[in-house]
């Protein structure tokens, strides 16, 4: 079915009446329907997630599509000016390219767009479209288009869309003059416009390549560009075969099982729980894994689900070294190539786990751009697949990326909260009444949490890095202070500056110092369901001497958030009530920073 666009969205109703559409179109350009990015943020807010949300521009800069696309956010923009080819290959969402179609030689250079979509309009008369003139559709009848990248538009109406659709059999009608009265958009002619468009039916179209997918209400998506969209749409479908073959998830479990060492314990903290004077204290050891952290339940699924797909190389990003060491030994076990970026910041706070990938058979390439931390080590990491997609796949380390790696790496990692389930139930005979665990891009977090989420009695409570404080500007605490915006391929809540640029993330915990946050944790977020706290990096500091003392337990940097975390809910809970901590890896990486952070310790 064709799909329906409505242009030139100025106020909330007409957003409203275009809920059947399949895409809203805010213009940025020079026009009488020109709207600020703040606006179409608002605006934008109150359509549906499977509405396509299109930017229009006429020659703008990088810069300010670049701002519209993030801060919407949009999921494709519409240029109708000069831009170049080199811009149009810049852009992280699909482009459609507009053409004034007078004579059959302005046809003839549709082929020719290197756009995602091509877009078919009467020449403009004040601005550079929206002029509601229809241009002669025959034109487009002796030339061989590939129509399902076709956009029809220009004086388009209720009363000449069906024609329009039948003799040019566009993928989508776009329509901004027809659906207004007196230069304002109308109500009741854009519900007849999608009536009529759509042969009575007011449904949104489900297609795959154009309705955004993998999202967690707002969250998520696919912001790649179009070199990376054939790789992920591969990983999805593979993906989806996967998990629901029973073959693929008893090797999955063989491996957790056999190599692994699952399933771990979810050990009574009897110091602690006394120490404390609150709830009883459950501590979930994925410190116990083989390679030390929760990191390795995920890379295993992901490294079989790379073998099923025939890729043989795997490219990684790590932060505090966890996930490349864990990487890099699921990759010696199964003789894959590996390569780990790390940032060179990282490399210097995590010399053993460098040390480790290296002895393992990896590559280690550090990355000396921005603040050399995680996000740019993601940022190298995607470069890297982008130019070996065909025989490569990124093993991505968290809950992080476009879909489907949250969801992906949330299920490979929910055998956390399964077990936890299981175990609290076979121990105390109930769920817990709160759960708490560390968040930097949340993987372990949401493997913990997930299993729980419609367990309304659980409190869940995820502890993010608050590095030197929260009102200073040396923190990772997104959840806290971030807005929403697009980071490495998903929309979520990152931290960043009026103009939209990331800023620099700070903890002293390398697995926490990320800018962003995983979508679903977003989601989470806004709907309450999980609540979000953030830990200092000398709250962190004081929590691995006291678990380290109280249960002769060393933990990670990172779990020791959710440990500083957990002490401060403990103080409002009572003797009968239960608490897990979920101990998401052991403090061994750490031991430089611990020697030098707690020097003098007696
Ligand atoms: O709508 C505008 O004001 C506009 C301004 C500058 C460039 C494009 C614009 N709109 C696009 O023009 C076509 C046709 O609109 P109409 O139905 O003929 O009014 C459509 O693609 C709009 O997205």
């Amino acid at each position: 079915m064709t799909r329906v666009k409505i242009c030139g969205l100025m106020e909330e109703q007409h957003v409203k009446a275009a809920s059947s559409a399949d895409a809203i179109g805010f213009v940025f350009a020079p026009s009488r329907r020109r709207v600020s990015i703040e606006r179409a943020q608002e605006l934008s807010r109150l359509a549906d997630n499977g509405v396509q949300r299109i930017g229009v521009f006429v020659n703008a800069s990088y810069e300010e599509i670049d701002k519209a696309v993030k801060t919407v956010p949009l999921t494709m923009v519409q240029f109708h000016g000069d831009e170049p080819d080199e811009l149009i290959r810049r852009i992280e969402v699909p482009v459609i390219q507009a053409f004034s179609i007078r004579t059959s030689d302005d046809v003839e250079k549709l082929n020719n767009s290197i756009a995602d979509y091509v877009l078919v309009d009467a020449p403009g008369t004040d601005y550079r479209g929206g002029s509601g003139h229809v241009f002669d559709w025959s034109l487009l009848e002796n030339v061989e288009l590939d129509h399902s990248r076709l956009i029809l538009a220009g004086g388009l109406n209720q009363d000449n869309v069906q024609a329009a659709i039948s003799q040019t059999n566009p993928f989508m009608v776009d329509v901004s003059s027809g659906v207004e009265t007196d230069g304002r958009k109308d109500e009741v002619k854009i519900q007849q416009f999608i009536l009529q468009a759509k042969g009575d039916s007011m449904e949104r179209t489900q297609e795959k390549t154009i309705d955004p997918v993998g999202f967690f209400g707002r969250y998520g998506g696919q912001f790649v560009p179009e070199t990376l969209m054939k790789a992920v749409k591969e990983l999805e479908a593979a993906y989806e075969d996967a998990k629901n073959d029973d073959e693929f998830q008893k090797e999955y479990h063989h491996y957790l099982k056999e190599y692994v060492g699952r399933e771990q314990p979810l050990t009574f903290a009897a110091r602690m729980t006394e120490a404390w004077g609150g709830p009883k204290i459950y501590l979930k050891r994925e410190d116990l894994n083989h390679t030390g952290a929760h990191k390795v339940n995920n890379a295993i699924g992901q490294a079989l689900l790379a073998q099923r797909m025939g890729k043989r190389k795997i490219v990684a990003e790590t932060g505090a070294g966890q996930h490349g060491v864990a990487t890099a030994t699921i990759c010696a076990l199964f003789d894959l190539d590996c390569v780990v970026f790390m940032g060179e910041e990282d490399i210097k706070r995590q010399q053993l786990n460098v040390f480790r990938m290296k002895l393992l058979g990896a590559r280690v390439e550090s990355v000396t751009k921005g603040s050399g931390t995680l996000k740019d080590a993601v940022n190298e990491a995607l470069r890297y697949w982008v130019t070996n997609v065909e025989d490569t796949h990124y093993l991505i380390g968290s809950a992080l990326g476009p879909h489907p790696f949250p969801t992906m790496v949330r299920d490979f990692q929910s055998v956390i909260g399964k077990e936890t389930k299981q175990q609290i139930l076979e121990k105390e005979g109930r769920l817990p009444d709160a759960i708490v665990a560390c968040v930097g891009g949340g993987s372990n977090a949401i493997g913990m949490f997930h299993p729980f989420v419609e367990d309304a009695s659980v409190r869940l409570i995820g502890a993010e890095a608050a590095g030197a404080g929260v009102d200073t500007d040396r923190h990772a605490a997104t959840l806290t202070k971030g807005s929403e915006g697009v980071l490495h391929g998903a929309m979520m809540k990152i931290l960043q500056d009026d103009a939209g640029q990331v800023q620099e993330a700070h903890s002293i915990s390398a697995g926490l110092d990320y800018p962003g946050i995983g979508p679903e944790h977003a989601y989470l977020a806004d709907n309450g369901r999980v609540t979000y706290e953030a830990i200092t990096d000398d709250e962190a500091l004081a929590s691995v001497i006291e678990m380290s003392r109280l249960e002769g337990i060393i933990p990670a940097l990172e779990s020791a958030h959710a440990i500083a975390e957990a002490k401060k809910q403990a103080q409002s809970m009572t003797a009968d009530e239960i608490l897990v901590i979920c101990v998401s890896g052991r403090g061994d990486k750490d031991m430089a920073t611990y020697a030098e952070k707690l020097e003098g310790l007696s």
